[in-house]
């Protein structure tokens, strides 16, 4: 928790209160359902929740966005960022049931109102966001083909809207496609040896796949 609160000062008690709780959550769910590997789960607040929040180092999220997480797995980046922006609405899927399951046990008990959470194929998705994030799920051309339709054309919000992956290792020949997509290296921002090769990936709603 100390890692969240030194990159994440300004939070209120009640999101402190909430990110402390995820500590009990998942190691319980994790017993029932596994969406967190063995080794990681002892390290849940640097490679989990502050990873996922690095995306909050790129974007601010205004009130009344919203935002898609395509393959959320256990919750991340979903969850970490729902509870960062309390007023942006969040929708986070996933094609497996029972990891759908944890997320909305996670959802509830934290009282996320700002969190929709669904069992539903990424290419099945009606709707368009001012944001899809995620992490972890594919390469980013078949990223790209799954949601592309699913950006608002038009938004209120912010200039940079669009998609926000998080991502590891060497994007040269997977964002070759991609000219518009900027690169944002976390091991600028959070000093842990975990982000060394971490980044997050940002491509624009003009983007030209
Ligand atoms: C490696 S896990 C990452 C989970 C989470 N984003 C994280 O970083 O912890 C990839 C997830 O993507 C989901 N997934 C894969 N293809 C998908 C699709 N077409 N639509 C929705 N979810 C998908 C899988 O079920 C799995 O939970």
């Amino acid at each position: 928790m100390d890692e969240i609160l030194k990159y994440f000062p300004d939070l209120t008690e009640l999101q402190i209160e909430q990110f402390q709780k995820l500590d009990f959550l998942y190691h319980d769910w994790n017993e029932k359902i596994n969406v967190i590997s063995r080794k990681d789960i002892d390290a849940l607040y640097t490679k989990h929740i502050l990873h996922s929040l690095g995306i909050a180092k790129i974007m601010k999220f205004e009130p009344g966005a919203t935002v898609l997480d395509v393959g959320t797995g256990g919750g991340f980046p979903g969850i970490p960022l729902a509870i960062l922006f309390p007023e942006t609405r969040f929708y986070l899927i996933d094609v497996i049931a029972k990891k759908i399951k944890v997320v909305q046990g996670v959802v509830d008990a934290l009282e996320l109102k700002n969190v929709k959470a669904e069992q539903k194929r990424a290419e099945l998705v009606k709707g368009d966001f001012d944001f899809i994030v995620s992490r972890a799920v594919t390469n980013m051309p078949d990223f790209v083909s799954w949601i592309k339709d699913k950006i608002k054309k038009q938004h209120k919000h912010t200039l940079k809207n669009g998609i926000l992956y998080l991502k590891g290792g060497d994007l040269t020949e997977e964002l070759a496609a991609f000219p518009k997509a900027t690169l944002y290296d976390l091991a600028d921002i959070f000093e842990d040896e975990f982000f060394e090769t971490k980044k997050v990936v940002h491509l624009p709603l003009k983007f030209q796949p």
